[in-house]
């Protein structure tokens, strides 16, 4: 007998993730990945790649993976536990289809998905069981064994992401100016989807009103700003859900308001300063260091309102760790055990297995790693 704890059935951890540029050559590829057929206007990639080569070409994101990788490697061999840990992404290299070959010919058969996105929606959820079909049915093609694929439950309301995000807002809090503080209000960003999407986020029993993607944030979000106040004593401090990143055709609704109009509001009723607290991202990757460092920071600075923004987990150990737990809770689950299931907030642990219409897409499309999944 051994007392390591037990990762069977999983032979290996994947971590899926969205990708990004390396140079200024990928940056035109990257972004065509990015957008096969979904419609997103020119004038918008054009700008987007803008973001990229202020930022010579190079995303951040590769190397925060990078990082997360190597502190989920860390957590793993100082808990004996023995789960190799590979990387795959959606949009550029290491490519998920050639991850997941590369799995298949080293031996592993049953595949634990890690996906760096907390919540769910299209395109943080099912896009990324999309490209797992994808990646299996290529492999079927090449008359490769398949692996069966499963995907870790949404981790938002983790302590081991909400800790580390209610303390990173509290470090922001305390770079403002000090008079400003007390009254500094937070405004809790995330990435902005079409209303559609976010209405039918998660499974359809709770579609409409923005769906599972605004419950999830909202769930963090009052977890934050709760942290926030028995730590700081300020019993009333402003908070509010607002959203960033907008794409796609202007007379698609999107959800709002955002940032940036969040900001010109807020001065406007005499707020002293903000605090953009990133919720909806794992690491500081070009949503983050563009559309809140560089663009809501300008608009801040224009409108004489000083900001702080508060750092994302990113290879956080507190986040690694919670990685490990889920990891063990889902290996335990799946070997027929009844693992406690951890989570903080209103909703309660998310599920396993996405179900049939859990965040559909407007064309369907097989996805694995769901009740819906073709694969076994
Ligand atoms: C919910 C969500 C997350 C959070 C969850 C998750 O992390 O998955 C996320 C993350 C990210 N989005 C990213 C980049 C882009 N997203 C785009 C486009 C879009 N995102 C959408 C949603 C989300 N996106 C949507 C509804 C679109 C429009 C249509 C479509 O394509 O579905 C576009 C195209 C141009 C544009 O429209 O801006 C780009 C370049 C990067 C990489 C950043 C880097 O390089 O550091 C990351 C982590
Ligand atoms: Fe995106």
């Amino acid at each position: 007998m051994s007392d390591q704890p037990s990762h069977a059935p999983y032979d290996a951890l994947l971590l899926l993730s969205f990708g990004g540029p390396e140079g200024p050559d990928d940056v035109v590829p990257f972004l065509e990945n990015v957008t096969r057929g979904r419609g997103i206007p020119r004038e918008r990639l054009k700008e987007v790649g803008q973001h990229y080569f202020l930022f010579g070409g190079v995303s951040p994101i590769n190397d925060q993976n990078r990082a997360l990788l190597s502190a989920l490697r860390e957590d793993f061999a100082a808990c004996g536990v023995g789960l190799p840990v590979y990387w795959g992404n959606r949009n550029w290299a290491p490519y998920l289809t050639d991850t997941l070959r590369q799995m298949v010919a080293d031996g592993h058969r049953r595949v634990l998905a890690l996906t760096t996105s907390a919540y769910a929606s299209y395109s943080g959820c099912r896009q990324y069981r999309e490209n797992l079909a994808d990646a299996l049915a290529a492999l079927e093609a090449e008359g490769l064994p398949l692996p069966r694929v499963d995907k870790l439950r949404h981790y938002f309301n983790h302590p081991g992401f909400v800790t580390p995000m209610a303390e990173a807002t509290l470090a922001a809090l305390g770079r403002l100016p000090e008079e400003v503080r007390a009254g500094a209000h937070l405004a809790f960003t995330t990435h902005s989807i079409p209303t559609a999407a976010a209405d039918t986020s998660g499974p359809a029993e709770g579609h409409g009103d923005g769906g599972a993607y605004v419950a999830e944030h909202l769930d963090v979000a009052r977890l934050v700003a709760e942290a926030v106040r028995k730590e700081t004593g300020v019993e009333d401090r402003p908070w509010r859900l607002v959203y960033q990143s907008r794409s796609g055709a202007p007379h698609i609704p999107w959800l709002e308001p955002d940032i940036c109009d969040h900001l010109e509001a807020v001065r406007a009723e005499g707020a002293p300063a903000v605090v953009m607290v990133p919720i909806g991202f794992v690491s500081d990757h070009m949503e983050v260091k563009y559309d809140l460092d560089t663009e809501a920071a300008a608009k801040a600075a224009e409108l004489g309102l000083p900001v702080a923004r508060a750092a994302t987990v990113g290879a956080d150990p507190r986040f690694a760790a919670a990685v490990r737990e889920l990891v063990l809770e889902r290996a335990a689950t799946e070997r027929g055990e009844r693992p406690e299931r951890c989570a903080l907030g209103s909703l309660g642990p998310s599920h396993d297995l996405c179900p049939v219409g859990c965040c559909p897409a407007r064309a369907p499309r097989p996805a694995a790693a769901g009740a819906d999944s073709p694969y076994a």
